[in-house]
């Protein structure tokens, strides 16, 4: 699924308008039942105070109109227009017009410096004062009232976006903290951002029937991962497949006190329809390793407690190097020549990430369409601070096409950069995974599929998508304080069948 910057939404609309063809104002119509529809599954019981704060522009339009329909659907509503402008936008006049033939709402008027509307905790307000036409930030008296609302104790609704947020620009002024947010056609790209989420809530997006083919033909250079296009990626198995069909991967993982994160990835991998698994690691972990995981083969290093080698790469499809080997010299002076000598991608994760931060020289060094799975302090110490999320993405998009490798920074919406410049965000997940090992697993489960020659960027897209998608099926059963990342493993299986049912 595409995300669209404010713009092209804008252009989406306006060619949605000439070419169904379709009246602005019907589209709003349209747009504004989808809003009541939603709102109405959201707050079914109709006793409480429903406060609808319109701007003057299109945003202000849809609440008018969203007024009108939830009044007709029996809610107890009040209503007041944040008099921005003295003419507003033509839809949004044709929309007051409509809603003051009703006769039996009353229209309140709030202009600057007017004191602050009584506003109920108990009640629910409806956030119609700007939308994606926000074009300056949100300062002075209209900033009071948007920290009034905020503070109110009342359960808020966003159309659209938060007011005062900036859909795909680091929001600076003051800006609703919606608890829910639901937004038209396709979901903002500052929805992905955790600096945004106390502004967007628990955010979802609905078609309003915007053009298909426009939608279709626009260019972007961000996504949201979904299951259409994760089903498209996933590869069924075939009768006369066999052990070789699904490659041969090297892991190189564990140390001392550490094996733990070897075995995680290690399951992780042989979950994910692997063929055969070697793991290189220390020799304190081979008996670990035998009993753990019979399926795998074991390498083991010459040294006790720590990786000081590693074996030649000859037979292997891919690498993945990183779970638990520490950042000691010995384990640095074998991890930089071997990526060096690396002719695959590989999957380059947590000290082996610190090993390469601290020598940067390295980075130019990695194979073509190698994966690094960061979380963001490790990428902070790999490229370096940033102001806010949208420079760390677009510093995440130039280090990926710079060194031609897939930047995978983990976080909510887990973020994919490749190196043509496409940046893809994850749409599975929950809080539940932030737990030791989850990092682990995922760099298992991007070795398996890389080995199972998906290209670099199926098995990125892919390989994130599924371990979240096992993430969410862990926590239906087990509730998010519970899960541990060795659950994920557990549930890859159900998450690669739900796949397969979308495939056939
Ligand atoms: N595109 C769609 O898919 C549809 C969108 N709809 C809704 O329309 C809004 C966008 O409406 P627009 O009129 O472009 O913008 P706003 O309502 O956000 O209002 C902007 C309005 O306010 C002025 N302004 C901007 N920033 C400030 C500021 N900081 N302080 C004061 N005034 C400001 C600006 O000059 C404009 O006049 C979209 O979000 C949807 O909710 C349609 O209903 C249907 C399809
Ligand atoms: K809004």
């Amino acid at each position: 699924m595409k995300i669209l910057t404010a713009q092209q939404t804008r252009d989406a609309d306006a060619y949605t308008i000439q070419h169904e063809p379709i009246p602005s104002i019907d589209l709003m119509e349209r747009a504004s039942t989808v809003f009541t529809d939603w709102f109405c599954e959201q707050f079914p019981m109709r006793h409480q105070m429903v406060h609808v704060f319109c701007g003057t522009g299109n945003n202000g339009g849809d609440g008018l109109a969203v007024a009108r329909m939830l009044h007709a659907r029996k809610y107890d509503l009040q209503l007041s227009i944040c008099r921005f402008s003295e003419t507003g936008s033509e839809d949004f006049r044709e929309n007051l017009e409509r809603l003051r033939s009703l006769r039996d709402i009353e229209i309140r008027e709030i202009r600057e410096d007017d004191p602050l509307p009584a506003l109920e905790g108990t009640a629910i307000v409806i956030d119609a004062i700007f939308g994606s036409g926000l074009n300056r930030p949100v300062s002075g008296y209209w900033a009071r009232l948007f920290e009034h609302i905020n503070e109110s104790g009342a359960a808020i609704a966003s159309i659209d976006i938060p007011s005062g947020l900036f859909a795909d620009e680091a929001s600076k002024g003051a800006y609703i903290q919606a608890d829910r947010t639901l937004t038209f056609e396709l979901p903002k790209l500052a929805f992905l951002f955790p600096e945004n989420q106390n502004a967007v809530g628990n955010w979802t997006h609905r078609s309003i029937g915007l053009a298909p083919d426009f939608l279709e033909k626009v260019e972007t250079d961000n996504y949201y991962i979904d299951r259409e296009m994760v089903a498209g990626l996933f590869r069924k198995r075939e009768k006369f497949d066999h052990k070789g069909t699904f490659g041969h991967a090297l892991l190189v993982a564990g140390s001392y006190g550490k094996v733990g994160a070897a075995i995680l990835s290690a399951r992780a991998a042989l979950r994910s329809g692997l063929g055969l698994l070697t793991i290189h690691a220390p020799r304190c972990a081979y008996e670990i390793l035998q009993i753990s995981i019979p399926e795998a083969m074991v390498s083991i290093d010459r040294h006790r407690h720590y990786i000081s080698e590693w074996p030649q790469l000859d037979s292997y499809d891919t690498v993945g190097i990183g779970p638990g080997i520490g950042q000691g010299q010995m384990t640095k002076e074998a991890i930089l020549p071997l990526i060096e000598s690396a002719e695959m991608p590989i999957v380059l994760d947590a000290d082996g990430l610190n090993i390469l931060s601290k020598n940067p020289d390295y980075f130019g060094k990695l194979p073509a369409n190698s994966i690094l799975t960061p979380h963001p302090k490790e990428f902070e110490r790999l490229f370096g601070p940033t102001e806010n999320n949208f420079e760390r993405n677009q510093l995440q998009r130039d280090m990926a096409a710079r060194y031609g490798i897939i930047i995978v920074l983990k976080g909510a919406h887990t973020c994919i950069a490749l190196p043509d410049g496409n940046c893809y965000f994850n749409s599975t997940g929950n809080p539940g995974m932030a737990t030791g090992g989850s990092g682990d697993v995922l760099t298992g489960i991007l070795t398996g599929l890389l080995a199972q020659q998906y290209s670099a960027q199926s098995a990125a897209i892919l390989g994130v998508y599924l371990h979240g998608l096992a993430g969410d099926m862990a926590v239906k059963k087990l509730e998010s304080h519970a899960l541990v990342s060795g659950d994920l493993i557990k549930f890859l299986g159900k998450a690669f069948l739900s796949l397969h049912a979308d495939r056939t």
